[in-house]
């Protein structure tokens, strides 16, 4: 037999030793020994004796086998949930690239003991019919204190803490001395914080329609097997994907299993969060980013320790440690927001189907626009298809308008409304119906358009727009190709070429000159800072005290308004210009989602998108519903360039305060990875070059097979582990970007 060797962890809480040691694994522990268990290994000079996870096993030496310590024993026996946390960390570090802190801190959030919020009462121990003696007692002897508590107490047997200090004034010295005659005695219960609505009256299921039946027979069948499968739900907007999520959930949870359902933060709503609590009581806990710490720790807690079967979150909810995890829940996958935007670069999705391998939970990614991931994926059988074609309610899908705003132009109307939708809302606001105006302005980075004739100035090798720079040159920031600013459109020579300018409180005002009369409410970064301010300002509109509702893609999210009968894009093409590969995909969903919106109640509804690119088939595919449509042009695309998911893609950005350094070391990275034969585009520019005094360079490296990448990022580590760079340059890796740099 081999030798065998694990590559441990020492002591996590430790900053410094921020790698993996190897030690070998003694003949009587390898029957034994598996990835994730803690182990005690003889550590430093003096061999002390240190606790250890195992991370890796392998049978090769790293390095002299006769240096190599060996392990002592191994401490649990089976793997405890902590530490497949830390085999996932492990993984992730892997993946993404970071250091092994930077993952621990990922998979473990709450790494500080927390303590548990006490709740402490008084108890009478006095048996009851020697009370009122005792009273007359006290009285008698003019002890008014002690009388006031017996008195309380021979009311209601307990009173909280909070009651007999603060409303009776009772000293505590009072209290000690009639706990220490045995009269009362003081009793500490521990409590988990708990920010869920609560107090939610019970729901029973709504009865399934055909479809929705289907998928979940499906569903039990596979797991009576014993089959853990991901399964895509592809269900149009409206068509019940929810329900099917519940429905799944309560089978898992009836064979004494966990679910984590993940939702993207901005669709977390309190509506959401009550659908789930109705059904499931107080057997759910929510988790998001306004939660305090120690609200936090104490849905950890509960889950750790079986309180709670079902976890509500957003991307971070995926590390909550449940002993036996059945079914992870991912709503929205195609969403940017699964993606961290911090050390390490995880995709929530990619961690959730490894994280289900792990410990033999099933998957459902649920979408009306699944990302070109997944749907590629399910289309090669990798993931088990499911669709819900038609609304679950009576409601049909809206008509959809797709006007042309150059055409508007060329006919004298200069204003933001097309001369369609300005109908429509008049229209709405005399039948008392509600309307949404939509502004799409992610990853809006100042491309530059002709008003006339629509033509947007594009990198000639890259297929993606170019970004105006205060110095008046357009650049392509994955090439790095540039051109100066040109003073007429290159197409038909109209002189109204420029960046767009086209903001939600503009839009605001426009929307107050044309129909003073319509009550109008505001969704922007803006208007909700405060706390609740989402959620009023949704409340508002829900029921019925505001006409119309203009915001960003915040507005498209999570919320059933049943009179909203017309939907307004004001400019579609804010997100399709943007100057990254995903921009075409971003816009198709967000046209889907908004669009989605509209005729949600009986009446039926009509939407209108407005363009100047009528003609692209991301606004064709997203105006007809056609997803499949969609899917086929937009992969021919990625195939033809070399882009994610057919191809897959690490950004290297380096960020540093010395222009020169970074450009330098940027280059320098660049030969390292030209030396082994791989291909590199740049070092270039980011399209934030320049944030706060730090330069910004970045590389870009892409490859048919995702482990090649990993080998890149393997190699780029070790070569900066051995290179005396400038302090102050901080490199990240990002793999299959979500956004452009
Ligand atoms: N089987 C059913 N019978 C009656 N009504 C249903 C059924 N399933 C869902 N609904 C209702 O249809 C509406 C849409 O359902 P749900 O929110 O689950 O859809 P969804 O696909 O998650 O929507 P979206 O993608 O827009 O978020 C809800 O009001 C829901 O109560
Ligand atoms: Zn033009
Ligand atoms: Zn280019």
């Amino acid at each position: 037999m081999e030798t065998l060797y694990a590559d441990i962890i020492i002591n996590i809480s430790h900053e410094a030793l921020d790698r993996v040691f190897q030690y070998r694994v003694p003949f009587s522990l390898c029957e034994q020994i598996r990835v994730g268990q803690s182990v005690r290994v003889p550590f430093g000079a003096g061999n002390r004796e240190q606790r250890g996870y195992v991370v890796r096993l392998s049978d090769q030496a790293e390095y002299d086998p006769k240096k190599i310590k060996e392990i002592l024993s191994i401490e649990e026996d089976s793997v405890s949930a902590e530490s497949r946390m830390i085999k996932l960390a492990y993984w992730i570090r892997e993946n993404y690239g970071s250091t092994m802190i930077q993952a621990l801190k990922t998979v473990l959030p709450v790494q500080d003991k927390m303590k548990q919020k006490e709740k402490k009462s008084v108890r009478l121990m006095l048996p009851k019919e020697q009370a009122p003696g005792l009273l007359d007692e006290y009285l008698g002897r003019h002890y008014a204190a002690k009388a006031r508590l017996l008195a309380a107490l021979m009311d209601e047997q307990t009173v909280s803490w909070e009651r007999v200090t603060k409303d009776l004034k009772i000293p505590r010295t009072t209290v000690a001395g009639m706990e220490q005659d045995g009269i009362i005695r003081v009793e500490t219960e521990m409590f988990y914080r708990n920010p869920g609505p609560g107090g939610m009256e019970a729901e029973a299921a709504l009865p399934l329609n055909e479809s929705q039946e289907k998928l979940i027979q499906e569903f039990k069948a596979d797991y009576a097997a014993g089959e853990r499968k991901t399964y895509l739900l592809h269900g149009v907007t409206g068509s019940g994907k929810t329900e099917v999520y519940l429905a799944a959930i309560e089978e898992v949870v009836r064979k004494g299993k966990q679910a984590i359902v993940l939702i993207p933060e901005i669709a977390l709503t309190y509506q959401t969060v009550c659908r789930f609590t109705k059904r499931f009581g107080d057997r759910v806990s929510i988790l998001n980013s306004r939660l305090s710490k120690g609200e936090k720790y104490d849905q950890w807690l509960r889950a750790k320790n079986g309180d709670c079967d079902i976890i509500i979150g957003p991307r971070s909810a995926l590390f909550v440690p449940f002993p036996n995890l059945g079914l992870i829940i991912m709503d929205e996958e195609h969403e940017g927001s699964y993606k961290s935007e911090q050390t390490p670069k995880y995709h929530a999705r990619e961690v959730a189907l490894k994280k289900a391998d792990m410990e033999g939970a099933a998957v459902i990614l649920g979408s009306a626009t699944p990302s070109l991931e997944s749907y590629q994926k399910a289309l090669d059988g990798k993931y088990r298809f499911w669709t819900l074609k038609d609304r679950a309610k009576e409601a049909v899908l809206p008509d959809v308008y797709i006007e042309d705003l150059r055409e508007e132009l060329k006919q004298g109307n200069r204003s933001m409304f097309s001369r369609r939708l300005y109908e429509l809302i008049g229209d709405r606001l005399r039948k008392k119906e509600q309307v949404m105006l939509f502004l799409n302005r992610r990853g809006y980075a100042g491309f530059v358009s002709c008003r006339s004739c629509g033509t947007v100035m594009q990198c000639p090798h890259c297929d993606v727009s170019l970004t105006y720079h205060r110095d008046g040159k357009l650049r392509c920031h994955y090439c790095g190709y540039e051109e100066v600013m040109p003073e007429a459109c290159p197409e038909c020579g109209s002189p109204f070429i420029g960046t767009f300018g086209l903001g939600t409180q503009k839009a605001e005002a426009a929307i107050r000159k044309e129909f003073p009369e319509a009550r109008v409410l505001r969704m922007d970064m803006d208007t909700t800072k405060r706390k609740h301010s989402h959620e009023e300002i949704l409340k508002t509109f829900s029921e019925g005290r505001a006409d119309i509702l203009v915001g960003t893609q915040m507005i498209v999210k999570g919320h059933d308004f049943e009179n909203v009968t017309l939907v307004g894009i004001l400019a579609a093409d804010l997100s399709l210009h943007a100057n990254d590969f995903r921009a075409a995909e971003r816009t198709f969903q967000l046209l889907t989602q908004a669009a989605g919106r509209a005729g949600r109640g009986e009446k039926a509804g009509e939407v209108v998108i407005q363009t100047y690119s009528p003609e692209h088939y991301c606004i064709v595919t997203a105006a007809a519903q056609d997803y499949e449509e969609f899917y086929r042009q937009e992969i021919a695309y990625r195939t033809m360039l070399c882009y994610p998911p057919v191809w897959q893609m690490l950004t290297v950005l380096l960020a540093g305060p010395s222009e020169e350094e970074c450009k330098q070391t940027a280059q320098r990275m660049a030969r390292v990875i030209q030396n082994s034969g791989i291909r590199v585009i740049g070092p270039g520019e980011a399209s934030l070059a320049k944030v706060n005094d730090i330069y910004r360079q970045v590389l870009y490296v892409k490859e048919k097979d995702y482990k090649e990448l990993v080998k890149v990022k393997d190699r780029l580590e070790l070569w900066i582990d051995r290179q005396e760079l400038p302090k102050d340059i901080h490199i990240t890796f990002d793999f299959n970007p979500m956004s452009s740099y």
